[in-house]
């Protein structure tokens, strides 16, 4: 998949801006910063993806450099989505499939990320400081390194291993779980050395027009809540959501905290 990514980022500029949009809804596309002018700073990558789920963009609307293997990748990364929402929702103390039952892996986008070598990574940024508004990011990196997750006040590498996946948990399972899980603060630095290419699949509602007859809302899962845990977020309505997320620099403040009780 990342072999699959690097093609079509390398790819000539002429056959590569056909597919050039900030539209990251109807089919496949290649963006550059989708929050320009919102965040302080542009980011030092480029973006191809598509919507994976429910559905793929028909076949012959992805480019020959990527087509095949992004079916796959989509395939298995759907697969093992399900398993692992079972698995949170058996760290939460619910049924196994309660998270798939609340459509938490419904919708899915896949981006397929390219940050060119840079030759000065003392005055730039790869992507800024945030938390995906996702349920949960499935992660492939290859082996450059640059992500840093927040914890405990300090940016700490995530160090590339060979055949491993990272899973972020995002903003809406922080949500669901009524603060239990809270999303996590990443960032990418750039690279002398390059370009990094990774795979973020972000685990999200239905939230397209079409996909569902009335808005999915979410708040924080009945069975989480006692006297003793009253719920700390209000329903959202997740297009909602997703528009406030969409609508700012990914360096301001997460959707989060305008659902907050
Ligand atoms: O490139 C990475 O490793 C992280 C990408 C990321 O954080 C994102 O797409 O939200
Ligand atoms: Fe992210």
């Amino acid at each position: 998949m990342i072999q699959g990514v690097r093609r079509f980022h390398e790819l000539d500029p002429e056959i590569k801006k056909r597919y050039y949009t900030r539209d990251l809804i109807s089919g496949f596309f290649l963006v550059s910063n989708f929050d320009l002018y919102r965040s302080a700073a542009a980011s030092w990558r480029d973006t191809m993806g598509c919507v994976a789920a429910p559905d793929l963009p028909p076949p012959e609307q992805l480019p020959d450099a990527t087509r095949d293997i992004l079916i796959e990748y989509s395939k298995q990364v759907k697969q093992l989505s399900k398993t692992i929402l079972e698995l949170l929702s058996e760290a939460l103390g619910l049924e196994p499939n309660r998270l798939n039952q609340l459509g938490c892996g419904a919708g899915q986008l896949l981006l397929g990320h390219y940050y060119p070598a840079c030759p000065e990574p003392e005055v730039t940024i790869g992507v800024t400081d945030h938390t995906d508004a996702s349920f949960i990011t499935i992660l492939l990196q290859d082996q450059i390194g640059g992500l840093q997750v927040l914890h405990r006040n300090k940016w700490v590498d995530v160090q590339p291993r060979k055949g491993a996946l990272v899973v972020n948990l995002g903003d809406l399972l922080q949500l669901v779980s009524n603060d239990k899980f809270i999303s996590v603060s990443h960032r990418v630095v750039p690279k002398r050395i390059g370009p990094r290419i990774s795979v973020a699949c972000f685990l999200r509602p239905l939230i397209h027009k079409g996909d569902t007859d009335s808005p999915p809302v979410y708040g924080p899962i009945p069975e989480l809540l006692s006297e003793e845990n009253p719920p700390v977020y209000v329903e959202a309505d997740v297009r909602e959501f997703m528009r406030i997320h969409s609508s700012r620099g990914l360096d301001e403040p997460s959707p989060l905290q305008h659902f907050r009780v």
